[in-house]
């Protein structure tokens, strides 16, 4: 397990800490969603666990190892799939798996090269271009490139900084069920993502984390499934009014719509669906449209840092 204690972080010259008290969890065969909206410090906590940052303050352990002495002496067993491709783009795809499993670290119990190279290729499912330069790939088999790489090294854990960008539908449905797949074989996985669905159906866990600060944390089912949220499509009511007759009831989304307002209720616990209807039509509002039940993840996020993931 990685165990992030109290961890600070401030970038020199910086009047704030770019992460500040972080404690959580990466559990061994489970996939922790990291989400934060820009600036959050989701980079900074990947950079700190990956070494490219030194820890300033706090601990990590992984599996009871402290990161430092982990890093020089078993350095695989954290690897970084960095958002920028990390490979030689005018050598091969078999020249790249060649040179990276030479030079990846190697620690007790990991593969040959040979085999970590028909591993890496065979789970990628790269095989097919093994002689083409990496720079003539399509993005998304680059992408899977890129993956393949980092699993030369065999980690236990791994850190996915937003492995799907500018990947075409195909090659993210891949690399959702590769990392799914990685993590049932018992690698822990830290998983950030700017898209929100993405997140929501791999993730086990969830961190949200806002200006640095750890805004919630735990598992997945448990957090979203411990609130409620109502949608609303109503007329006679304008969408300043229907914010300021709702706002007691919980944090108020509103969508754009034709000719109604859409909105969606991250309801306090307190409250019954049946108080919500009451109020807005004691309000003169007309309801069009009802429907109740867990909230998405996007709302989950939106109630809690009122920013989309990308302002
Ligand atoms: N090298 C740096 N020097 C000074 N401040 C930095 C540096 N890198 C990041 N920061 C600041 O630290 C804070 C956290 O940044 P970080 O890159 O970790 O956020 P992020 O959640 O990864 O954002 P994004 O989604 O935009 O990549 C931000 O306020 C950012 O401006």
């Amino acid at each position: 397990m990685i165990n992030i204690q109290g961890v600070n972080y401030r970038y020199r010259n910086a009047a704030d800490n770019a992460l500040e008290s972080i404690s959580l969890e990466v559990q061994p065969g489970k996939i922790l969603g990291l989400l934060g909206p820009n600036g959050a410090g989701k980079t900074t906590l990947i950079s700190l666990l990956s070494g490219n940052l030194k820890l300033q303050s706090g601990s990590i352990l992984v599996d009871g190892t402290d990161l430092q002495n982990l890093h020089k002496n078993n350095p695989a067993a954290v690897c970084l799939a960095p958002q920028d491709f990390a490979f030689y783009p005018s050598l091969t795809v078999g020249e790249n798996l060649t040179f990276f499993a030479r030079i990846s670290p190697k620690g007790e119990g990991r593969r040959t090269a040979e085999a970590q190279i028909e591993f890496a290729l065979d789970f990628c499912q790269l095989s097919h271009v093994l002689k083409q330069p990496a720079c003539s790939l399509s993005g998304g088999l680059q992408r899977r490139l890129n993956l393949a790489i980092t699993l030369l090294a065999s980690p236990n854990y791994l850190l996915l900084d937003e492995p799907t960008v500018g990947v075409d539908p195909q090659t993210r449905a891949f690399i959702l069920e590769s990392v799914k797949a990685l993590s049932q074989s018992g690698l822990g996985v830290v998983y950030t993502s700017h898209y929100m669905e993405e997140v929501e159906a791999i993730a086990d866990q969830l961190a949200i984390i806002d200006g640095g600060k750890l805004l919630r944390y735990g598992d997945k089912s448990a957090l979203l499934e411990s609130r409620s949220s109502l949608c609303l499509k109503l007329v006679n009511l304008s969408e300043e009014e229907s914010r300021a007759k709702l706002a007691e009831f919980g944090n108020v989304e509103v969508a754009p719509a034709d000719d109604c307002v859409s909105l969606e209720i991250d309801l306090l616990t307190t409250v019954t669906v049946g108080q919500v209807l009451a109020a807005v039509e004691g309000a003169g509002g007309r309801i069009c449209e009802v429907s109740y039940g867990r909230p998405k993840l996007e709302s989950l996020f939106l109630g809690l840092t009122h920013r989309s993931l990308r302002d």
